[in-house]
């Protein structure tokens, strides 16, 4: 899915319009009866619930508006609310014409705050994308009387006082939202941890906006759905050998750290690789010879850490990072790595990461088309320089991808993919139960296996196995909670989750 800038939303509007010849009221009115069918389908409302619906003076407000209308009209007794204002939109003024003379409607004021009890469902109708500076007087007294009354607290399209797409200022007032129903696309806003308690729980309601213009229109960011990969993953052939799908080179591990190399090397294993070769410190010989018996292990003439990089020429991608340890010697096989790697795809994590921030010139020998696997932290060290905010990192990684020429994942809830080329694709899969040590190995084993495949772009590669990863953490906290899933329950679920991508 592409995620659209609020100016890209209204020209979405205009051409819907255009190509299907209907009016903006009946667009509207779509809009509504989306919001309306949820709210009744998915609450299951008492007819005595008290809705609030409290309406701004643009088209966000005439969508409260038609959906008071709607609820009235299907048995409920909703009491609307208005934001006083000098202008309002025609469609705001068409449906408070059409508001039946039964239902109560009031102006806003300092004096006239509805009492909210905690089984009122208010629906916030102020602002949507058309916000055009922070809240401030009486629509910022009516926000944080909505956020301190314990109501249920649904957003029309975005939480009133949340630009779309970019930051309001610190401390200016944002409705928290409970639910946001959003229309036809997600919001970049949605997706950055900084707006979670703003949020809440997003839906996108399909409205039957203009599919050629959402085709052609180019954008920065998109939004991983299982629609957008499936059938991507191509099918096993019928006469493919292990050398069909490539030989890869992990290089993991250290005194202590010996679990992420297996998770690791599990992973790759789980993620459809021919064969696999790991690279561990003569400590991990055993270790690994006994967790993964269909890996074949290369010990390290040291006994803690990996200082030396063998031979590269059976490889068809390498690996390195998870539980390596920063050591001199290490770097130094980092370097030899990048400056041999020969066009060989590479899946950088963890202290590979780690040594690349402290041996800076190190970036400079990255191969293009490397995938790097940082958590915000890791990321931070490889840019130098902490983000202030969650749209400057998104800058940050979007620039860190078009000057190495790299693929970056920036992991978290809705981890994002920078690409050489400056789109960010943000995943949909996951859940906070994989917010626990060795998740990302697993991560890195996925990657690689799909990095080594031959079938699949670079492009494909990281984001089918971004989205197979988390996936396989949603089959996984099905069964054992999201407290108790560890990354080898992720590993179980990776097949399955790739199966589901698999096709043609
Ligand atoms: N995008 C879509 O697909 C559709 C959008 N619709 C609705 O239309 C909304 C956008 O409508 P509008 O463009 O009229 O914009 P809004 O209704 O979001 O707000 C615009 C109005 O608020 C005023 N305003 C903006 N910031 C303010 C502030 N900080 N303090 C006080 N006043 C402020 C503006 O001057 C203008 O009068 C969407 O969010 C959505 O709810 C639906 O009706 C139809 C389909
Ligand atoms: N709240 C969350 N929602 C979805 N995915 C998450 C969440 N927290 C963590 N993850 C995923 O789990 C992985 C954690 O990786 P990382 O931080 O490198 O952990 P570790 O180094 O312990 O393996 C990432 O892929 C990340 O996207
Ligand atoms: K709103």
């Amino acid at each position: 899915m592409k995620i659209l800038t609020a100016h890209q939303t209204h020209a979405l509007d205009q051409a819907t319009l255009q190509a299907q010849g209907i009016s903006s009221d009946a667009l509207m009115e779509r809009a509504a009866t989306a919001c309306t069918t949820w709210l009744l389908d998915q609450l299951q409302p008492a007819f005595t619930t008290p809705f609030h619906i409290f309406c701004g003076p643009g088209n966000n407000g005439g969508d409260g508006l038609a959906i008071a209308r709607q609820l009235h009209a299907a048995g409920y007794t909703p009491q609307v609310w208005l934001l006083p204002a000098t202008k309002h939109s025609p469609d705001f003024l068409l449906n408070r014409q059409r508001l039946p003379p039964q239902i109560s409607c009031t102006e806003l004021s300092a004096r006239t705050m509805p009492a909210l009890p905690p089984e009122a469902v208010a629906l916030d109708a102020l602002f949507g994308t058309g916000l055009s500076r922070p809240l401030v007087g009486l629509a910022a007294d009516i926000v944080a009387h909505l956020n301190q009354s314990g109501a249920t607290l649904l957003a029309v399209d975005v939480p009133s006082g949340l630009f779309a797409d970019s930051s309001q200022p610190a401390g200016s007032p944002v409705v928290q939202a409970r639910y946001t129903l959003s229309f036809e696309l997600p919001k970049l806003a949605f997706l950055l941890p900084q707006n979670a308690g703003f949020v809440g729980d997003w839906t996108v309601l399909p409205i039957g906006l203009d599919a050629d213009f959402i085709h052609k229109e180019a954008v920065d960011n998109h939004f991983v759905d299982a629609g957008f990969l499936r059938g991507r993953l191509p099918q096993r052939g019928k006469f493919s050998h292990k050398g069909t799908f490539g030989h890869a080179l992990l290089l993991a591990g250290s005194y202590g750290k010996m679990g992420a190399a297996v998770l690791a090397a599990r992973a790759c294993l789980h993620s459809g690789i021919g064969l696999l070769t790991v690279r561990v410190p003569a400590v991990g010989y055993d270790i690994l010879q006994i967790s993964a018996p269909e890996a074949m292990v290369l010990p390290d003439p040291a006994r803690e850490f990996v200082t030396e990089l063998p031979e590269l020429k059976p490889y068809a991608a390498v690996g390195m990072g998870p539980g390596l340890g920063q050591e001199a010697s290490t770097a130094e096989v980092l370097r030899q790595l990048l400056q041999n790697a020969s066009g060989r795809p590479l899946v950088l994590d963890a202290d590979a990461l780690n040594l690349l921030a402290t041996h800076r010139e190190l970036l400079e020998l990255l191969p293009p088309n490397s995938l790097l696997t940082p958590h915000p932290k890791e990321f931070e060290r490889l840019t130098g320089e902490p983000a202030p905010g969650d749209y400057h990192r998104l800058e940050q990684l979007r620039n860190f991808c078009t000057q190495y020429r790299c693929y970056c994942v920036l992991k978290g809830a809705y981890t994002a993919l920078g690409t050489p080329d400056g789109p960010v694709y943000f995943n949909s899969t996951g859940n906070p139960g994989m917010a626990s040590g060795g998740s990302g190995d697993v991560l890195t084993g996925v990657l690689l296996a799909l990095r080594a495949d031959k079938r699949l772009s670079p492009l494909d590669a990281a984001l089918l196995g971004i989205f197979a990863h988390g996936r396989a953490g949603d089959l996984a906290a099905a069964e054992t909670g999201q407290a108790g899933l560890t990354a080898s329950d992720l590993i179980r679920y990776i097949g399955p989750a790739l199966q589901e991508l698999t096709g043609g």
